[in-house]
């Protein structure tokens, strides 16, 4: 892996970057942000603005969706990510969580978090060991589980098991697509913990989610998607008193109350 950037200074840069699947669809105009080594920012939009398609330009499994960058750039630190490779972007240090916590269902709790650090090279027993040891602190009910099927366990410790499986990289920057959804308030309120935990252990986050005020209350800076554009960026707690971003993503109503 690359040497990485100083802590605050940008690491993951997104410039002017155009995006589109099949001939016709275009899906991401112009997006330019960065994150920070060791920062989280959030990424939130309505169903369809191209949040997904953002992380998987970074993640390099674009092309596995037949889309593609048409214009502008990615890059991690030195290294240009082309959307088209997720080893490479996995070598770089990124690494995606996808949307729907899609474990291997038939292998165990264990197989699945040995599947996270492939692509990678070779390491020693002993750092494959403390990857896992690192997982299993911050999940310990995936400890007590570790020859279970992943299939059979509760949505939430799939959720778990995904993002642990991410986390065998021991990635710089973690992509997190939606990590709240479909899960019960308690176990919302652990996961934001958990990417709370993750970010003090030094790893960037990129989140996108549609439970915007999780995730304003865990970024330091966030942006609104709009149709394939960014329409608003801002540190995550002024974005947060915008009227915009009460109404349409906070559930606000005009006058400032909560909606039924
Ligand atoms: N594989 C694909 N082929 C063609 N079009 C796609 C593909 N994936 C996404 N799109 C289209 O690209 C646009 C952006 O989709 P994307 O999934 O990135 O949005 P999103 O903000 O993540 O939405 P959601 O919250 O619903 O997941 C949409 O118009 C969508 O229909």
């Amino acid at each position: 892996m690359p040497a990485a950037p100083p802590d605050g200074e940008p690491a993951l840069h997104v410039e002017s970057l155009d995006v589109t699947y099949g001939r016709a669809l275009s899906a991401l105009r112009s997006v330019s942000l960065t994150v920070p080594h060791g920062g989280v920012v959030a990424l939130l939009g309505a169903n369809g603005a191209g949040k997904t398609t953002l992380l998987r330009a970074v993640s390099g499994t674009l092309r596995l969706h037949r889309g593609a960058i048409t214009a502008g750039r990615v890059r991690y630190g030195d290294t240009v990510l082309d959307g088209r490779d997720p080893v490479a972007a996995v070598r770089a240090g990124v690494v995606q969580v996808p949307e729907g916590r899609r474990v291997f269902a038939g292998l165990t709790v264990d197989e699945n978090l040995r599947a996270g650090g492939l692509g990678l090279s070779r390491r020693a027993p002993a750092q494959v060991r403390q990857a896992r040891d690192r997982v299993f602190a911050l999940f310990p009910r995936l400890a007590e589980r570790t020859h279970q099927a992943a299939g059979l366990l509760s949505g939430g410790e799939q959720q778990m098991l995904a993002i642990g499986r991410a986390l065998m990289a021991a990635p710089r920057l973690l992509l997190l697509d939606e990590p709240s959804l479909g899960l019960a308030p308690q176990m919302v309120h652990r996961i934001a913990e958990v990417i709370r935990e993750i970010h003090t252990q030094g790893t960037a986050v990129l989140l996108v989610e549609q439970n915007a005020g999780m995730a304003l209350s865990l970024a330091d800076h966030a942006h609104v998607l709009e149709v394939g554009e960014i329409g608003l960026s801002g540190p995550a707690g002024e974005l947060a008193r915008t009227d915009a971003v009460r109404r349409l993503y906070l559930g606000e109503t005009a006058d400032g109350q909560g909606a039924a």
